[in-house]
């Protein structure tokens, strides 16, 4: 029976057409290993190797896709806390430099023509194979607008989108007879904040638009899988490879670019319109009638490109794909996080009394000033206990184990600094980034630092205010939006996510939205636990079809 299954596969194995096609990987391997790629320096050690090791033997890649947490601990444990870099594996047959936290502050310091941020991501994203050019992300001016957000503009107009979001995520569908449903809790987040993320990037002509809204969602699946195609294969390889990875990218971007045409003709028409010299009124000013105009991401990109990018001003193929980029900043990340917060607010220890505490918190907060849906950035400021439960979540659950991602541009590389491994040079193209999860799950920083405390850093912060009153101390960097050395979801530096404020809103309107309308528990079967996290090599995604029972409240809790 064996010999029936194993010899077709012999058979194809041995053929002329496969052993070619082997050969042709492993010439092709070959070259890239020894002229392509950058070589790490000889003094800077491969983890769960011996120190002579130059490659990754199986072993090691095995345990990269199985248990990368424990890579990650011992790089951090045997090398990275010492002040020693060390090379790890990543996807595919590829491997990357990590410093030492230590010499975070001497990377920030670097200009850009030595080490590249812009650069790495290029590397990183597949840019140019999925959106057709490089320029979206080396000047990636759609990102960088993002600073100049009106936030409370934009934080009004998404909590008047929540209630829509929920209806429309939550609310449909069949509920038992006590009015109790089940959904599931990642894929329910996800179309809340792609709803949220239109709103605030296309208004209302699309942020209903259900069709524009899952693709949003799907083109943003597609993206992570060119980018990892990208990641896994050699560079020799990538033009083909990536380019067949990103056929269902490029098939969306066009379905993307035909529902977003009238939005955009219709605003360039808007813009060119109030660009055309103006009737005078009686007194002599021009009459512009700028509040017509949208306020959103889209609007801000439009108007800058008007002014300093006319060539792109004038194309959908250029806006469209900055936008597409925009879309994926802003959904796929968020959409994880939140996520796992949601079950993370459900999963705290009941000795922290999370969502009781969390509704008088809103009550509190929300009714300070009478208007309860009135959102400003002091009573956001004033949600402590929201805010530490979210930058607890993402201190144990982040995304991706590592951060800051650049890329050495310089001619003659970059000598590091370091008493351990003093002149070693990273050669011209070497891709380095730093750990962060492990520094959020260190003992020595954050006592029992495996539990989701979820006051954690409210406590922190009103531990501090007390003090203050009486030596003037100044309030500790823990907020939900501040960055510090041991916590590094949004990285740090000057190149941190601007998103962040964005994602502050977000994720405090969706507990307030959920708990003020809605009760919520666990399916009987969790028997009152949350399922764990799922790791995919060095991801951390929320438990896949991970649901809770929700019912919406006759009266609403506060
Ligand atoms: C929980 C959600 C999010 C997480 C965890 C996150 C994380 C990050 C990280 C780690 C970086 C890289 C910084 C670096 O390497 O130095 C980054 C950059 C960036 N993020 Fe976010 N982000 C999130 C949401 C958002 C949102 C909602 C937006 C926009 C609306 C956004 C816009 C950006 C932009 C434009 C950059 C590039 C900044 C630069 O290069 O100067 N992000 N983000």
């Amino acid at each position: 029976m064996a010999s029936l299954t194993v010899q077709p596969l012999l058979t194809l194995l041995t053929s002329t057409p496969v052993i070619t096609l082997l050969i042709i990987i492993a010439l092709l391997y070959t070259i890239d290993t020894l002229f392509l790629s950058p070589p790490y320096p000889k003094a800077i050690a491969l983890i769960n190797e011996p120190p002579s090791a130059r490659r990754f033997s199986l072993k090691t890649r095995y345990k990269f896709y199985t248990d990368n947490v424990a890579l990650h601990q011992e790089a951090w444990n045997s090398y990275l806390k010492l002040g020693k870099p060390v090379v790890l594996p990543t996807l595919g047959y590829s491997a990357e430099v990590v410093l030492p936290p230590g010499w975070m502050k001497w990377v920030h310091s670097l200009p850009e023509h030595v080490v590249s941020v812009a650069e790495a991501f290029v590397q990183f994203d597949k840019i140019f194979y999925s959106m057709g050019d490089e320029k979206y992300i080396r000047d990636q001016y759609q990102g960088l607008l993002v600073k100049r957000f009106d936030l409370e503009v934009m934080g009004r107009d998404i909590w008047e989108e929540m209630g829509d979001c929920f209806s429309r995520w939550v609310d449909r569908g069949e509920v038992d007879e006590r009015g109790w449903k089940e959904v599931d809790v990642a894929e329910t987040v996800r179309g809340i904040v792609a709803q949220m993320t239109a709103r605030f990037t296309v208004g209302l002509d699309l942020c209903r638009n259900e069709e524009y809204l899952r693709l949003t969602c799907d083109m943003s699946d597609a993206f992570v899988v060119t980018a990892a195609v990208g990641m896994a294969v050699p560079p020799i390889l990538q033009p083909v490879a990536c380019r067949l990875a990103a056929l269902p990218l490029r098939v969306k971007t066009r379905r993307f670019l035909n529902m977003l045409e009238p939005v955009y003709k219709k605003r360039v028409e808007q813009l060119k319109d109030d660009a055309k010299p103006s009737p005078q009124d009686s007194s002599g000013q021009q009459q512009r009638d700028s509040n017509r105009r949208p306020y959103d991401h889209l609007q801000l990109m439009l108007e800058f490109a008007q002014r300093n990018r006319p060539d792109e001003f004038e194309s959908i193929n250029d806006m469209g794909r900055r936008l597409a980029i925009s879309n994926f900043g802003g959904i796929h990340q968020t959409a994880i996080h939140l996520g796992v917060m949601v079950l993370d607010l459900l999963g705290s220890d009941a000795e922290f009394n999370t969502i009781s505490s969390l509704r008088d918190e809103f009550k509190r907060v929300m009714y300070s000033d009478g208007d309860p849906d009135k959102w400003t950035k002091s009573k956001l400021a004033s949600l402590v206990k929201a805010d530490s439960l979210g930058r607890e979540s993402m201190r144990l659950n982040q995304f991706g184990g590592r951060a800051l991602f650049r890329k050495v541009v310089a001619d003659g590389g970059l000598k590091c600094p370091g008493d351990h491994v003093d002149h070693v040079v990273l050669p011209k193209g070497t891709m380095f980034s730093f750990l962060s999860k492990m520094p959020q799950t260190d003992e020595q920083t954050y006592p029992d630092a495996l539990k989701l405390d979820p006051f954690r850093f409210s406590r922190m912060r009103e531990a501090a205010a007390a003090e203050g009153i009486e030596k003037g101390a100044a309030a500790p960097p823990v907020s939900f939006v501040s960055l510090s050395l041991d916590h590094l979801p949004f990285a740090h530096g000057k190149h941190a996510c601007p998103g962040r404020f964005i994602v502050d809103f977000e994720l405090k309107m969706l507990f307030c939205y959920l708990l003020r309308n809605y009760d919520i528990e666990w399916p009987s079967e969790y028997e009152g636990r949350r399922p764990p996290n799922v790791y995919v090599a060095e991801a951390c995604f929320p438990p896949k079809g991970a649901r809770m029972r929700i019912r919406r409240r006759e009266v609403p809790a506060f």
